[in-house]
Formats: structure tokens, sequence, C-alpha cells
């Protein structure tokens, strides 16, 4: 059917049907049309919205996206039929299934994903059936291989290149705003691409975000690196390894983050960026991604074998998971502490201990330092001032203001402190629990937004004292987060009364209600 084309401002590929058209070539709401250009003979597939009024029959709204793609003006006429079934929705089945997916069936499915060409809830299938239908380590090679294959690469004059990655599941981990400048002050280069939050309440690139810009194109990370030793820049933007920020805006509402997908994840963008020393950190801890050191031992095994098959030297750090990192969650909160501790503060020891051992890692790995002693040369670095010189830099290679010092990082303006309620000490403090109810808070998104953790698990607290501080920059989700506090109960001070549950069916005095 041919169609007039109206351009229509909206951020996703689709058109819009009148009613009476979208009967006649027999699609619905969310099936996929054809829509071929005329003059260049190039055509696209888009998903069908259908409307009674917005547009009359015979004309085809065309949304942005769409349009940019067959590059048609307003006004152009245009052949539209309903379109084929995509064949990767047999290989995302196949996987549903318990099966196993060949080399050219996963690149098949992320050419897709990449195109765009798969919709929201088929893009969710397929990361369901691999959360399901775990992939092994032939699968998680095609994967990662796959999502390098879509996207651009990262080729530096000479080597080493070097990089970082945590897998996550800790909230508060802030090491990297530590590690890369330290890294790059050693003399090295450390291009970082980093995700943003995906089961925590705020991911390297939400934090980096305070500091300076952090979408840039590969060309602009490799010049940047080349030019300053390092960067912190957003993943999703650059277009290095597309398919990761397309998958965890799925994995994002659901908390999840499953093996293969986060082994591929990671090690897509280290190889993306052609870094051939890597060190992955591994948060092992009840209530992260890893539960123990046996598992995490797993993991660590597989990352250096995803590694050996893709070329690249990878060490793992098996890190203590248990409490947060440091005092903070939240991207004001913890690039604010990040940056203290780069302008010479002396604590929080589990944040300076954690950045300065990840970095002695890849400092001995390079050759930077003895076998030994990289801890050592870190501490100085970071000691010296060079680090924090060295942020500088990055942070005006970015575009931001390298001026900027802790104090004037200001978190959420509504705060609320919750109190111990008894003497004792800290025996729970749920990370889960904490990153909800940093979530609901705002976090990521509001930058001022998270919680400030006063009495970490094992403090003795004294009744009336502050455990912790949740900040918001809007008020009504300080309330959302105070409510999700009261549901969660994140902290247990030993000694306190958890929760009265009253017996249903007793009144007072031991009256029957409704007997
Ligand atoms: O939200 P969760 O699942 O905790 O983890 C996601 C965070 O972990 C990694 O950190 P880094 O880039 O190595 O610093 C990712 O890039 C992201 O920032
Ligand atoms: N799945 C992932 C975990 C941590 N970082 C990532 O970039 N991806």
């Amino acid at each position: 059917m041919k169609l007039t084309t109206k351009s229509i401002d909206i951020e996703n590929r689709g058109v819009l049907l009148h009613a009476g058209d979208a009967r006649e070539i027999s699609v619905r709401d969310g099936d996929r049309v054809e829509v071929k250009n005329h003059i260049t003979g190039e055509s696209v597939s888009a998903f069908v919205d259908t409307t009674a009024s917005l547009i009359p029959q015979g004309v085809i709204g065309i949304y942005r996206p769409t349009q940019v793609r067959i590059d048609v003006l307003e006004g152009a006429e245009v052949e539209v039929r309903a379109a084929d079934r995509p064949a990767t929705l047999d290989f995302i089945r196949k996987k549903m299934d318990g099966l196993r997916l060949g080399k050219e069936e996963t690149l098949a499915i992320i050419r897709d994903v990449v195109d765009d060409v798969l919709s929201p809830s088929e893009l969710t299938a397929y990361i369901v059936a691999t959360y399901t239908n775990p992939l092994d380590m032939d699968e998680v090679e095609h994967l990662t291989r796959a999502m390098v294959e879509t996207g651009e690469q990262l080729h530096f004059p000479s080597y080493p290149i070097v990089d970082k990655h945590s897998i996550g599941g800790v909230p508060g981990n802030k090491i990297s705003l530590l590690i890369v400048p330290i890294i790059a002050a050693a003399g090295l280069k450390i291009p970082k691409t980093s995700s943003r939050a995906i089961t925590g309440a705020a991911g390297t690139a939400d934090l980096m975000e305070v500091l300076a810009p952090v979408a840039f194109s590969a060309l602009e990370v490799q010049q940047m690196t080349e030019k300053v030793g390092g960067v912190i820049v957003w993943g999703g933007a650059t277009n290095i390894a597309p398919a990761d920020d397309r998958f965890i805006t799925v994995e994002y509402p659901f908390k999840i983050d499953a093996r293969g997908q986060m082994l591929a994840s990671v090690m897509a963008k280290k190889f993306a960026v052609g870094a051939n020393l890597v060190a992955i950190d591994i948060p092992v801890g009840e209530h992260t991604k890893v539960p123990n050191a046996d598992e995490g031992r797993k993991l660590a095994r597989e990352f250096i074998d995803l590694g050996e098959r893709l070329g690249m030297r990878v060490e793992c750090a098996l890190t203590y998971g248990e409490s947060l990192v440091g005092h903070t969650i939240g991207p004001k909160l913890e690039a604010r502490e990040a940056l203290a501790v780069l302008e010479g503060a002396t604590e929080p020891t589990s944040l300076i201990q954690k950045s300065l051992s990840l970095a002695g890692i890849l400092l001995e790995m390079s050759g930077k330092a003895a076998p030994g002693q990289g801890y050592a040369v870190a501490q100085e670095i970071l000691s010296s001032g060079r680090a924090l010189e060295k942020m500088k830099q990055i942070i005006e290679v970015q575009g931001g203001d390298p001026s900027v010092t802790s104090a004037g990082i200001v978190p959420g303006e509504h705060q609320f402190v919750v109190n111990a309620p008894a003497t004792g000490y800290v025996v729970e403090l749920n990370n889960k629990a904490l990153i909800s109810l940093a979530r609901a808070a705002g976090a990521p998104q509001d930058r001022g937004a998270g919680v400030y953790i006063h009495a970490k698990k094992g403090t003795q607290v004294r009744s009336g004292e502050p455990i912790f501080t949740v900040y918001a920059d809007r008020k009504w989700r300080l309330q959302k987060a105070l409510e999700e506090g009261r549901r969660l109960m994140p902290v247990v001070v030993e000694g306190m009364l958890i929760d009265r549950v009253p017996s249903r069916h007793w009144g007072v005095g031991g009256d029957v209600h409704g007997a």
C-alpha cells in the first residue's frame, strides 16, 4: 500500500497508521511493517501504532529514528506492507526451551538488538531466557564476540592498555573514581567505560556524571585517553558494545544480572577498548551477586578463561561484599566521598584499601610495580596528590570543572536521620534493602539522592545515635524512601524489638472478634 509520510517527533523505531489502513494491510498495534523508500529503494521494518483521528487515512506518521533509517522527506510516498517475522524470534524461543544457541544464532540476535529490530518484550524474553537457562562458556564467548563485533572498537598504537571492572552488586562501590586516576598517573592508559546502575542505586557512570559529562563517541574516548591517560565514561553512549546498554535497560527494573550476561557485558567492553591487562573485582557476600568465596572462585576462573579465549590477561580479586564500600550510596554522596579521598582524606578505610588493592594488582600486572609492591606504589600515587591532579585532568578533558572540590558537592536538601532505637550492635545491614531505599529516594536519576550510613555492620551504637541518613532532591521522594525503609528494615540493632505482631483473633482482654 502506498502512503504519504508525515514526520512525527517520537523517539522510537515506529510508525503511526490510520486504523483503516492498518486493517487493510492486516496489521495491529505492536506488529511490524516494512516501509520502503521509493527513491532510494531502501526499506526498514518498524513497529505499528494505530490511530483513528491523529492522521487521516492514506498518511503514515514516521517517527524520527525510522525516518533517519530510510531517509525520507516529509510528504514523500512510501510503500508499506506487513513485515516478515524476524528469524531471531525462533532462536530466542530455542533458548527459552533450554537449548544451546550457536555462534551465528547469537550473532543474529545481537545484530537485531543493536538494529532495534526486536521489540522491548522480545528483548526481555531473550534476557529472561538466558537468566533461567544459563549460557555455557562457548555461548558466553559467542555472545561477547557478537557484542564487540556489532559496535566500534578502539585501536591504540601501543600496549599495555589496562582496564578494571567490577561485577557490581555491592553498594557504594565507587573505587573506579580512585583506580582510574591512580593508574593513569602511573603513566598507563586506562580507557574505562562503565555502565549505569544495574542491580544497584548508582553505577560508576552515574557517579562520574556528577563531576563531568560521560557521553562520548568511541573516537573521543580514544583521543581523550591518549591525551590524559584515562577516562571514565558511560559505555551506553559510546557505541562500544552497544547491545550492553540495551540489556541493562531490561535488567535494571528486575535487579538481575545473569552470570553469562554479566561475563559478556564486562568482557565485551574490555575487549572492545583493546585492553590486554584486566583486573576484575568480584564482591562476595550474602546479599551480593556472589554469595560465597567458592562461587567467587568459580566465577573468577570463568573470567580468566574467557579472557584467555579473547587474548586478554585477566586477574580477579574476590573482595568483601557483606557491607557497603565506604559510607555512601547515591551519585553525589559517592562522588563527594571518592573526591575527598583523592584530596587526602584518610577514611573510609574500606574504600581506600579496596581501591589501592585493585590498583596495585594492575600496577604489578603492567610492570609498574614489582611483585608484592603494587599496593605501596598505588598508595604513594594517592598520598602524593598525583592521583587528584590526574583526576582533575580527566574531569577537564571530559568537559567538567576541574576546580571542583568534595566540599562543593552538596547532596539532596531533603534529609531524614534514622537513629538507633536502643543501645547495641548493628548486626544486620542489608545491602539489597539499602539499594531499594536509595532508589526509592530517587537515585540514580536524582543525583543528590542516596543514603549515608553512619554505623556500619558490627558497629556499637547507643540509643538515639544516628545509624543512617536518607537524602532526596525532592520531598515526595524522601517520603517514598521512608516508607520503603519502614517496610524493609535495612538495619537491625541487636537487642532491639524489631516488630510486634498482634494476634489476629483476640481483642483487648481476650474477646474474640467476628466469631
Ligand atoms: O549496579 P550494580 O549491579 O551494582 O553494578 C554496576 C556497576 O558495576 C560496574 O562498575 P565499574 O564500572 O567497574 O566501576 C559497572 O560498570 C557499573 O557501574
Ligand atoms: N553486567 C555487568 C556487571 C557489571 N558491570 C557491567 O558493565 N556489566
